[in-house]
């Protein structure tokens, strides 16, 4: 049927509604590897050290997902490989990379991206944006809770939010590997409002609709 990319900034809610629309939909979810990821809080407590290793670990763990994804047809990811430079770009800009590494990165990326532009399926079939504002995205942090992702932890992370936020806008305009939608996440609580879940879903399933990806009488088997 389809393969979904969901793509946003850090608690925009994107492992929620790829939890949701994947059971909507009747396909399979993937998640990103973070709270098994044993480089995730090296990183916060050491960014120029770990940035790259970091980097390396989440590509390769995307770059898995995406293959696979793309190979059953018939699944939602929770941020994909498209996003993968975003992140590192913004790091390599504040210093947390050297240019070694930063050739390295691009190197392996390209060589990755060229291997998925082999596969019989090569690009998603949608791409679904999560956009917030700094403090909704600061808020659904706070709510999850994890230590190192606090200003707490470290203040300077203000600045790495912030930074992050003004990253997205234009890779969501360059962005062209599929269709591209975007849910207006500051004003829809699709995890606390039965209403707000539904609008997104049908938003979603209009888009799948109107690219002709589902049925004009598409029905879900599970409504909640
Ligand atoms: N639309 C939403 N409204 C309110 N809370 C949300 C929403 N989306 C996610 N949350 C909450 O915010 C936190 C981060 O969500 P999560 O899905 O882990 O985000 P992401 O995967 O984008 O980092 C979780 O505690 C989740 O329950
Ligand atoms: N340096 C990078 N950090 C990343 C990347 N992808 C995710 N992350 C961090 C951000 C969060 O602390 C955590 C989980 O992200 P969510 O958006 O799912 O909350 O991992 C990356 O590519 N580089």
């Amino acid at each position: 049927m389809t393969v979904i990319v969901l793509s946003g900034p850090i608690g925009a809610g994107k492992s929620s509604l790829t939890g949701i629309l994947s059971k909507y939909l009747g396909t399979n979810p993937f998640y990103e590897s973070v709270d098994d990821n044993p480089v995730l809080p090296l990183f916060y407590e050491n960014p120029k050290k770990y940035a790259f290793l970091l980097q390396v670990y989440f590509l390769n763990t995307r770059f898995r997902s995406i293959k696979s994804a793309l190979t059953d047809d018939n699944n939602v990811l929770d941020r994909s490989i498209y996003e993968d430079a975003l992140f590192f770009q913004m790091n390599a800009d504040i210093g947390r990379a050297t240019p070694e590494e930063v050739d390295t990165y691009y190197e392996l990326l390209h060589n990755m991206m060229s291997e998925l532009d082999r596969m019989p399926k090569k690009n998603p079939d949608l791409l679904v944006h999560i956009d917030v504002s700094y403090d909704t995205m600061l808020k659904r942090i706070q709510k999850r809770g994890r230590n190192y992702e606090q200003l707490s932890y470290d203040p300077t992370l203000e600045d790495y939010y912030k930074r992050l936020l003004r990253y997205y806008k234009p890779w969501y305009e360059k962005y062209d590997y599929s269709p591209k939608m975007t849910i207006d996440g500051d004003k829809l609580d699709f995890m606390a409002s039965e209403e707000d879940r539904q609008e997104v879903l049908n938003q979603i399933v209009a888009k799948l609709k109107e690219m002709g990806k589902l049925e004009d009488d598409w029905k879900p088997n599970l409504v909640k």
